[in-house]
C-alpha cells in the first residue's frame, strides 16, 4: 500500500501535471461595459484522435471516506480532463506523470481549497474525482469521439487529508 499525505493544492507544485483553475492567480480583462471580468483561456482542452470533440458535463459526486483508498490510477490517453467545483467543494487529487508504467516514488497528492479547479493534461494517470466533506456538483470538460479513453492502472494507495470539516460545517465554511 502506498501511503500518502495530500498538500494543498498549488499552480507550481501542479505544473507538470496540468493546470489550475482559479481567477485569484489568472489574469483577465473587462468586458460587457466594465460589468464583468473575463478570466480567459485558462486551460489547454485537448481533444485527440477520430472524431474528437470536447464535452461539457456535470458530476454529481457523494464524498469519500478518508483517508481515500484507491486500487488504481487511470488515464486518458485522448483528451485531457478538468473538474471544476460549482459550490466552493473540496476535493482530493492524485497524480502521476504519463508514461506505460508508474513508479510510487512519482505519485503525488494534492487537496484543493474549494476555489480551485484542475485540467490533467491527456495521458496523466491520476484517481477517479474524489471529493470530500460533502455531496459535490463539478462542472467537467473532457474529450469525446471515437477510440478507447481510459487506461485503469492497478496501484493500492491511501491518502491522508488534514484539516478536514465534515457535513452540515462544512456547508458553513464554504
Ligand atoms: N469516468 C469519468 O468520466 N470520470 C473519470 O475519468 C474521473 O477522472 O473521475
Ligand atoms: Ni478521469
Amino acid at each position: 500500500m502506498l501511503e500518502l499525505k495530500a498538500q494543498p493544492l498549488t499552480a507550481e507544485a501542479f505544473a507538470p501535471y496540468g493546470d489550475v483553475i482559479d481567477s485569484r492567480n489568472a489574469d483577465s480583462f473587462s468586458i460587457n461595459g466594465g460589468k464583468a471580468q473575463r478570466y480567459h483561456d485558462l486551460v489547454q482542452v485537448e481533444t485527440l484522435g477520430e472524431e474528437a470533440r470536447p464535452l461539457v458535463s456535470i458530476f454529481i459526486s457523494e464524498p469519500v471516506e478518508l483517508p481515500l483508498e484507491l486500487t488504481y490510477l487511470e488515464r486518458h490517453p485522448l483528451g485531457s480532463q478538468a473538474f471544476i467545483p460549482m459550490h466552493e467543494e473540496r476535493f482530493v487529487i492524485v497524480v502521476a506523470p504519463k508514461g506505460e508504467t508508474i513508479d510510487p516514488k512519482d505519485v503525488r497528492a494534492f487537496i484543493t481549497d474549494g476555489r480551485q479547479g484542475v485540467n490533467y493534461r491527456a495521458g496523466l494517470w491520476h484517481g477517479v474525482q474524489s471529493v470530500i466533506e460533502r455531496k459535490g456538483e463539478f462542472v467537467v470538460v473532457d474529450r469525446g469521439g471515437k477510440g478507447k479513453n481510459c487506461d485503469e492502472y492497478p496501484m493500492d494507495i491511501r491518502v491522508h487529508v488534514e484539516d478536514v470539516v465534515v457535513g452540515e460545517e462544512a456547508l458553513a465554511t464554504a
